[in-house]
C-alpha cells in the first residue's frame, strides 16, 4: 500500500510559492485565476480559503491537487517539489460538493473504497469504516444503500471515505453548499471535528464567512486570485489588515482613529475613549454599537427588522454612516413597538466589536 501517513509528522506541510493558474479561451485571451499565490499550511492545520465567487479559490486548490496546471511558481510536500507528480501519486484527499458515492456500493463500501484499491486487509479495514463512521457521526449506517441517505448523510459518508486511507492532506471544494443552512453550520463543527481528529491537515474552500470561522485553524482571504490576508480566525475578525478585507467580512462604516491633540495629551468626539493608535482606521458592524438612552452617540434610524430571534437596527450614526445595531428579539415581546425609520436613537460603542485595522494600503500578502 502507498499509505500517505498521518500528517502529524516532522514534515512541513504544504508550500505554495508564487503559485499562478491561467485559462485560456478559445479565443486565445488568457485569464489569471490565480496570481502568485504564497501560503504555507503546516502538519495537522485546518486552512479555509475564503472569497467571492470567481475569487480563484477553486483554481487554486484544484492546482494544489494536480488538476489544473501551474503556469508559474511551484507547490512543495515536506519541501519536496510536487511538479511531475500525479494527481494518485500525491496522498491527497479530495471532496467536493456532491460527493459523488458509488450509487452500487453500500455506505461501508463506500467508505472501505481507498482501502480496498490500497489492498488493506479486510479486517484492517473494517475496524477503520467503523471508526470513521463513528467520527461522522453515522454509526450503524454500514448497510445502508447510498440512495436512501439524505444530502448531508451523504457528504459525511463521502468525507468518511475520503479520511479513511489517511490522505497526508484533503482538499475540500465547498463539500457543505449544496446543503441548507441549518444543516451547513451544524456539519461544518462535525467537519472541523473529523479532521482535527484524525490529525489531518486540510485545505477548506468555501465562500461562507461562518464556515470558514467554525472549521478552520487560520483563514485565508482572498479576492481577484490574490491573497490579502492569511489569519486564525479571531486575529482575522478583530484586525482586518485592510479597509477591503473588513468590508468583505461585513464592517460597514470606518472612521480614523482620533487622534491626539498636541499639548492636552486628549482626543476629543464620541469614539475618543477608543484606544487606537493614530492613523488606525476603526470598523464598526453588526455588534460595534448599542442602544443606551445614556450613550454617547447619535443616530437615525433607517430600517427596522426581525431575523431569526434578533431585531436589525440599521442606523445612520452621525459622523460615522449606517451601522447595524442588533438586539433580542425578546425586547419586543408582547407586542412592544420596535423603533420605525426617522426615529432618534443614543448608542453606545462596544469596544471590543470594533475592529482596528492598520491604514494598510491593499495588496497581497506574503506566505502565511
Ligand atoms: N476552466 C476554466 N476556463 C476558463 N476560466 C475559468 C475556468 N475555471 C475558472 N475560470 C475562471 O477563473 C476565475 C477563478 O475561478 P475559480 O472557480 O477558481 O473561483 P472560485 O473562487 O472558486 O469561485 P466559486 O466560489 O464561484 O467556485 C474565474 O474568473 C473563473 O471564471
Amino acid at each position: 500500500m502507498t499509505t500517505p501517513g498521518t500528517s502529524t509528522g516532522t514534515g512541513t506541510g504544504l508550500g505554495v510559492r508564487g503559485v499562478t493558474v491561467l485559462y485560456r479561451d478559445e479565443d486565445g485571451t488568457v485569464a489569471t485565476a490565480v496570481d502568485g499565490v504564497d501560503l504555507d499550511v503546516a502538519p495537522g492545520e485546518v486552512l479555509a480559503l475564503l472569497g467571492p465567487s470567481g475569487s480563484g479559490k477553486s483554481s487554486l486548490l484544484r492546482a494544489v491537487a494536480g488538476l489544473e496546471p501551474v503556469a508559474a511558481g511551484h507547490l512543495t510536500w515536506d519541501g519536496r517539489d510536487l511538479a511531475g507528480v500525479p494527481v494518485h501519486r500525491r496522498g491527497f484527499g479530495l471532496m467536493f460538493q456532491d460527493g459523488q458515492l458509488f450509487p452500487h456500493r453500500d455506505v461501508a463500501r463506500n467508505v472501505a473504497f481507498g482501502l480496498e484499491m490500497a489492498g488493506v486487509p479486510r479486517r484492517d479495514r473494517d475496524a477503520r469504516v467503523t471508526e470513521l463512521l463513528d467520527l461522522v457521526g453515522l454509526a450503524g449506517f454500514g448497510d445502508r444503500p447510498v440512495t436512501t441517505l439524505s444530502g448531508g448523510e451523504r457528504q459525511r459518508v463521502a468525507l468518511a471515505r475520503s479520511l479513511a486511507p489517511r490522505p497526508r492532506l484533503m482538499l475540500l471544494d465547498e463539500p457543505l453548499s449544496a446543503l441548507d443552512r441549518a444543516l451547513r453550520e451544524r456539519l461544518a463543527g462535525q467537519v472541523r471535528k473529523a479532521l482535527t481528529a484524525t490529525g489531518t491537515t486540510a485545505v477548506f474552500v468555501t465562500h461562507d464567512h461562518d464556515e470558514a470561522f467554525t472549521v478552520a485553524d487560520r483563514i485565508a482571504v482572498m479576492d481577484h486570485g490574490r491573497l490579502l490576508q492569511v489569519a486564525p480566525p479571531a486575529d482575522l475578525w478583530h484586525r482586518p489588515a485592510t479597509r477591503r478585507v473588513a468590508e468583505f467580512l461585513g464592517y460597514e462604516a470606518f472612521t480614523t482613529a482620533p487622534s491626539r491633540p498636541s499639548g492636552t495629551g486628549t482626543p476629543s468626539g464620541p469614539f475618543a475613549a477608543l484606544g487606537a493608535p493614530d492613523g488606525t482606521v476603526l470598523a464598526f458592524g453588526p455588534g460595534s454599537l448599542h442602544r443606551d438612552q445614556d450613550g454617547p452617540v447619535h443616530g437615525t434610524v433607517v430600517t427596522a427588522g426581525f431575523r431569526r430571534g434578533v431585531v436589525e437596527l440599521v442606523v445612520d450614526v452621525t459622523g460615522l454612516g449606517q451601522v447595524t445595531v442588533v438586539e433580542p428579539s425578546g425586547a419586543y415581546l408582547g407586542g412592544a413597538p420596535a423603533p420605525t425609520p426617522g426615529d432618534q436613537v443614543r448608542l453606545r460603542v462596544d469596544e471590543g466589536a470594533v475592529a482596528r485595522v492598520p491604514n494598510a494600503t491593499d495588496g497581497p500578502v506574503g506566505r502565511g
